[in-house]
């Protein structure tokens, strides 16, 4: 059956999405994995469903993990970011973009607290859920638990280095216990982001892009302010998801935080010409 997720749905309503999570392996040698991407996804890009696909490639070659399932989870309103609309549209624009896939779900628990919920407390939920309530998944030699690990970009790896934006213990707890798939970042330095993290070096494994991919919710937030085209970098559904609702235009009405600041910033790495409007 397929999973009830709904941007307008409570806490009360919630279910924890299963229809999309695989399992039964057969090689009894490898672990099962699930990739938990969390972030703002305001909006969700290609590139953002390009790291699931890249990440199950890595894990394939590189590594004896089997990918069994995947997870967007959308950082609630209180995270207040530049150009965060609320948690509602965001939960929406995932479930569409996830519409054709297999194995990539929503989660949308994260976003449904009104308080913000630290990385660490989200993971956590996934392990619980996936380990605890299902207990794992089969194989020939009997149920194994799941490896839960965090999917991000470089950029967001690099934040742990940066002082006060992560709690010491979180980053302790997030890599000992979970760890990371880090996707390569333009702009980002993957050795100096890894630097201070050298103690939890075996459970980071970083995914080099074959095809670099520059996307960034900042340029598609920026283009359709700039009333630019976004098609071909979001995908269909939520291009027409985000023209229905108008979201990411010149008032920002449906936001939690306004963009002004990163406009000039993204502009200028963009290479977007400037326009009457922006
Ligand atoms: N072009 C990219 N290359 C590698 N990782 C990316 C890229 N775009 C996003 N990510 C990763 O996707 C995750 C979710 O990111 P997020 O929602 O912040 O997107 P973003 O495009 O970085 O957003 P914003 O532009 O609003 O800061 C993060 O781990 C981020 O590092
Ligand atoms: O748990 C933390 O302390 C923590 C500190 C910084 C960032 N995060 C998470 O990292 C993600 C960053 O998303 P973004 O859009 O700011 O790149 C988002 O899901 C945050 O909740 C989490």
């Amino acid at each position: 059956m397929a999973d009830d997720v709904r941007g307008d749905m409570t806490l009360d309503e919630y279910e924890f999405p299963t229809s999309r999570l695989r399992r039964r392996i057969e090689d009894p040698e490898r672990t099962p994995l699930v990739l938990i991407a969390c972030g703002s996804f305001s909006p969700i890009t290609f590139l953002h469903l390009r790291m699931f696909e890249m990440a199950a490639d890595y894990a394939r070659f590189n590594t004896q993990f089997e990918v069994v399932g995947a997870y967007l989870s959308c950082v609630g309103d209180a995270y207040k970011k530049t150009g965060l609309v609320k948690a509602e549209h965001r939960i929406n624009m995932c479930t569409l973009a996830v519409q054709q896939s297999s194995w990539i779900s929503v989660d949308p628990w994260e976003a449904l607290h009104s308080e913000y919920l630290e990385t660490a407390k989200v993971l956590d939920h996934f392990d619980h859920e996936i380990n605890e309530v299902i207990g794992g998944v089969e194989t020939p030699v009997g149920k194994k638990k799941c490896r839960i690990a965090l999917l991000a970009g470089a950029d967001l790896i690099q934040t742990m280095s940066t002082p006060g934006v992560w709690a010491d213990k979180d980053i302790d707890y997030i890599l000992r216990n979970f760890g990371a798939f880090i996707v390569e970042r333009t702009g980002t330095d993957i050795d100096e982001a890894l630097s201070t993290l050298q103690a939890w070096k075996d459970n980071i494994w970083v995914i080099q892009q074959l095809v670099q991919n520059d996307i960034s919710s900042t340029k598609i937030r920026l283009f359709r302010r700039r009333d630019m085209s976004i098609r071909y970098l979001v995908p269909e559904q939520v291009v027409n998801y985000i023209e229905m609702h108008n979201l990411y235009d010149e008032d920002g009405a449906a936001s939690t935080n306004s963009d002004k600041g990163k406009e000039k910033k993204a502009g200028e790495s963009s290479g977007v010409a400037s326009s009457s409007k922006g």
